[in-house]
């Protein structure tokens, strides 16, 4: 049968790339330099802020009001309270809002985010769904994936409290919601549908694994 994980299947090796990204590793561990978590931390701004126009498009694409409602939730959700939420958890890694109004783009950063909007111009509400796939469930994973792990450090690092947004009950919840809408709409595609999807979820995939070597490199 056809479900979200045979997207993870058709990209195996992306996949694990991504969820297992050397960034993460470092993260996991505690050992992640703080200057590379920073430059990631403020590519993310606006990261976000692109992420939810993408949501306005997916409202425009819906097919019926039951679609409209639940994009104009997730956008007004990360519009009225993530990114101000994302503003504070950056103070207290010491960058000022400021500092995140003036940032300059980071090639890793425009190249995602042209590739889901042009996705979500051309495509109809599905793509757009499985464009943002493995952010809107890659990051539950990589947090489940974490914890699995014996090198895991949750006490002496730094860095639990980004890991903790992800493992929550309420972010484990929304990540189980979106493979269950998917699923349900993987149902009835054909094999060709099915292809054309994988190929979107597979570079998505790499882009996300891009973003996070850009923050290991703090490239722009
Ligand atoms: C590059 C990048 N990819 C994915 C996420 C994760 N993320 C962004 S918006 C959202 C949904 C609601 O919070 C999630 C899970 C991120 N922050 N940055």
């Amino acid at each position: 049968m056809t479900s979200f994980y045979s997207l993870i299947r058709s990209c195996q090796t992306d996949w694990d790339h991504y969820i297992q990204h050397e960034f993460i590793q470092q993260l996991g561990k505690g050992i992640l330099d703080i200057a590379c978590f920073q430059h990631y931390l403020k590519q993310d701004y606006l990261f976000l802020i692109n992420f939810s126009r993408v949501w306005g498009l997916a409202v425009y694409k819906s097919h019926d009001i039951t679609e409209i409602r639940q994009s104009l939730n997730s956008l007004k959700t990360i519009a009225e309270v993530e990114l101000d939420l994302h503003v504070e958890y950056c103070k207290k890694w010491r960058i000022t809002e400021n500092e995140l109004k003036t940032l300059t783009e980071a090639k890793a950063n425009t190249d995602y985010t042209q590739f889901v909007l042009d996705v979500g111009l051309n495509g109809d509400i599905l793509d757009l769904h499985i464009v943002l796939a493995p952010c809107l469930i890659g990051y539950g994973m990589i947090a489940n994936w974490l914890r699995k792990q014996h090198w895991y450090d949750a006490k002496n690092n730094p860095y639990t409290s980004w890991i903790k947004m992800y493992i929550s009950k309420a972010f484990q919840q929304t990540m189980q919601n979106e493979i269950a809408w998917i699923d349900q709409r993987l149902l009835n595609i054909d094999t060709s549908r099915f292809e054309q999807l994988t190929t979107i979820f597979k570079q998505a995939t790499q882009l996300e694994a891009n973003f996070w070597q850009m923050g290991l490199d703090r490239s722009f």
